[in-house]
């Protein structure tokens, strides 16, 4: 399989990923073309794999420049970085890595929960400041028994309900329709959950319909004893409204692992002790982004060697 081109669109995949690449394949990457146009015109024809992620993967333009594109395998289970009606309009098969990260990403939603309720960052920079020599730390927020609310109710939102439950927290959720053989309370408005709970969770899909799902409204509705967790995509999430309601204590705190404009932060969030800020790392583990390279590198082989794909999306 050597001579097949793979072009590699993004440089934050794992080493493991990159070398097993460019053992089985001839591997283009990127980020070695200062001119992407360059790329495309000398290796363009030649490229039958695009290898993205969560930060890079095929948009139109991309598709339509690589003539002999069959297929496109994201090293995420989020795919709002490639164009999925035109890879279907093409023929063009795409697959991501889902199951492999679901413990992960939904035991780091509880972690945000824990963090945020708990302000274990905080207590940690007040011990480490040397401030507990002259007094305790303020009290904080019970998180077992917290109502959790789920938007979306997938394999990552099931698993983050599973693991509320064993802190004894009510599961109610948001989803397009109603899932029947779920025991959890259904709302069928983002604004109604909100409402309804005191930790709302993003765990949805990034879609035209899902994005800014969290707006001034749906904030005002968590209000300021309610709790914002984002494990999703940064554009779930209306920003600049999210920056406003905590700065004017509209919300009670956020936990984000994820930003609209990553790795830009906006700034005014960095001096509130009720947040939590993550690098967006839900499924960064050595043991989960290995499971996802080898997903990977499986489709592919299943592709090229004309077998069943292992996870397909398209
Ligand atoms: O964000 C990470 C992913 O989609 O896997």
């Amino acid at each position: 399989m050597g001579s097949i081109g793979v072009l590699l669109v993004s440089h934050q995949v794992i080493p493991y990923l990159e070398q097993e690449l460019n053992k089985r394949y001839n591997l283009f990457r990127l980020w070695d073309f200062p001119q992407k146009s360059q790329l495309l015109t000398q290796h363009g024809a030649s490229i039958r794999a695009v290898v993205g992620d969560a930060f890079a993967g095929a948009d139109s333009d991309l598709i339509e420049a690589l003539p002999k594109l069959e297929i496109v395998s994201s090293f995420s289970v989020g795919v709002d970085k490639i164009d999925l009606g035109k890879c279907k309009e093409k023929g063009i098969r795409v697959t991501n890595t889902p199951d492999v990260l679901t413990d992960e990403v939904a035991d780091l939603a509880i972690g945000l929960m824990l963090t945020l309720l708990r302000r274990i960052c905080e207590c940690d920079r007040y011990v480490r400041g040397g401030n507990w020599k002259h007094g305790d730390y303020k009290l904080t927020t019970k998180f077992s028994g917290k109502t959790v609310g789920i938007i979306g109710l997938g394999r990552i939102g099931a698993a983050i309900a599973k693991r509320a439950e064993g802190f004894n927290c009510p599961i109610s959720y948001y989803s397009r329709t109603q899932k029947q053989e779920s025991k959890y309370k259904y709302y069928p408005s983002v604004v109604e959950l909100a409402s309804n709970c005191d930790i709302l969770v993003v765990a949805c899909p990034l879609t035209e319909e899902t994005h800014h799902i969290i707006n001034r409204e749906v904030i005002n509705a968590l209000g300021p004893k309610g709790f914002l967790i984002n494990i999703g995509r940064g554009k779930h999430v209306d920003e600049p409204e999210l920056v406003f309601a905590l700065l004017e204590g509209r919300l009670g705190g956020a936990g984000l692992d994820v930003f609209e404009n990553e790795p830009h932060v906006p700034e005014e969030l960095f001096g509130l002790e009720n947040v939590v800020l993550l690098p967006h790392v839900g499924s960064a583990t050595v043991e989960t982004r290995t499971a996802m390279a080898d997903l990977v590198l499986g489709n592919l082989e299943a592709h090229f060697l004309g077998k069943p794909l292992l996870t397909p999306l398209v």
